[in-house]
């Protein structure tokens, strides 16, 4: 078996090689019609395929969207197995968005599901939520450290509706988010050059309000559809913005099908980027 290295130094390593920006795979009923496709497994393995073409040998990072896979049945979770494969095997790292949270002995489920190294959905890293208390995460944070996988906590998400949760108070007096956060550090201390816990801050937020030193990732997803610009990084993450991961999805997507025109948008995008993040 092949032992990957850990995920945070993967990341590191392609964030710097290749630029922060993670695109969303988000086969939206309506970027299908867009693209010319029909809202049908043809037209989902077509956008896949041709989404992971055009980027998966330049983005740090892909990140496939599973409800947009799961809608169709078990043909779109086999459509979404061949693109996380296609897509590792050209080299980018995909971040499975499944946003899966339960009871730990069901998570330990989900983490067999996209941590294990012999699931077909095997990704470097997949996305949680960690709203049935942070120690409910335990089995894919366990499963993180052996396949040398991610795990990405949401903390304060991009929708509006949000807040209402994640910036409530907790007992210890401190944002629920916070709470969140501090629990990532932990799971992040000494590791080098970034720890494989990353948090997600939406890019939207009128600002952050908590403290992001988590010496791990932070996806910023909101960037595009959302209303959120690259300039409103350096406003949201302060001094944390080298360790963020900006994420767009419709931003890109929408400049399909033409393989030429989707890495034109991402190539603009992650000019966007680094004209603010340096
Ligand atoms: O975890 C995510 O990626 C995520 C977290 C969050 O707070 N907000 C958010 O929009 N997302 C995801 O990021 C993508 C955003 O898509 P666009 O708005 O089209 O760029 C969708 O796949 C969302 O599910």
């Amino acid at each position: 078996m092949t032992i990957l290295e850990p995920f945070g130094a993967r990341l590191r390593h392609a964030m710097d090689t290749r630029g922060p920006l993670c695109v969303g795979i988000d086969p939206h009923a309506a970027l299908l019609t867009s693209w010319g496709l029909g809202d049908d497994i043809a037209g989902l393995e077509r956008f896949s395929r041709t989404v992971v073409e055009a980027l998966a040998d330049r983005v740090a990072v892909l990140k496939p969207q599973s409800a947009f896979f799961e809608r169709f049945g078990s043909r779109g979770i086999a459509v979404l197995e061949q693109a996380v494969a296609d897509a590792r095997a050209a080299g980018t790292l995909v971040l499975m968005d499944a946003k899966r949270g339960d009871i730990g002995s069901t998570m330990a489920a989900y983490a067999s599901a996209f941590l294990d190294k012999d699931s077909p959905l095997f990704s470097d890293a997949v996305t949680v939520s960690p709203y049935l208390g942070f120690g409910s995460l335990r089995p894919a944070l366990d499963a993180a450290r052996i396949s040398g996988g991610g795990v990405f906590v949401l903390a304060l998400t991009s929708n509006p509706e949000g807040a209402e949760v994640q910036r409530s108070i907790a007992a210890n007096g401190r944002s629920l988010a916070q709470v969140i956060l501090d629990h990532i550090a932990d799971e992040n201390e000494g590791a080098e050059p970034l720890g494989s816990v990353g948090a997600v801050v939406g890019a939207t937020l009128d600002e952050a309000g908590v403290d992001l030193g988590i010496n791990g990732p932070l996806l910023a997803p909101g960037i595009g559809a959302q209303g959120a610009t690259a300039a409103d990084l350096r406003r949201v993450f302060g001094s944390a913005v080298a360790d963020v991961v900006p994420s767009v999805s419709r931003g890109v997507l929408k400049h399909g099908p033409s393989v030429a025109a989707l890495r034109a948008a991402a190539a603009r995008a992650a000019g966007e980027l680094a004209a603010v993040i340096g």
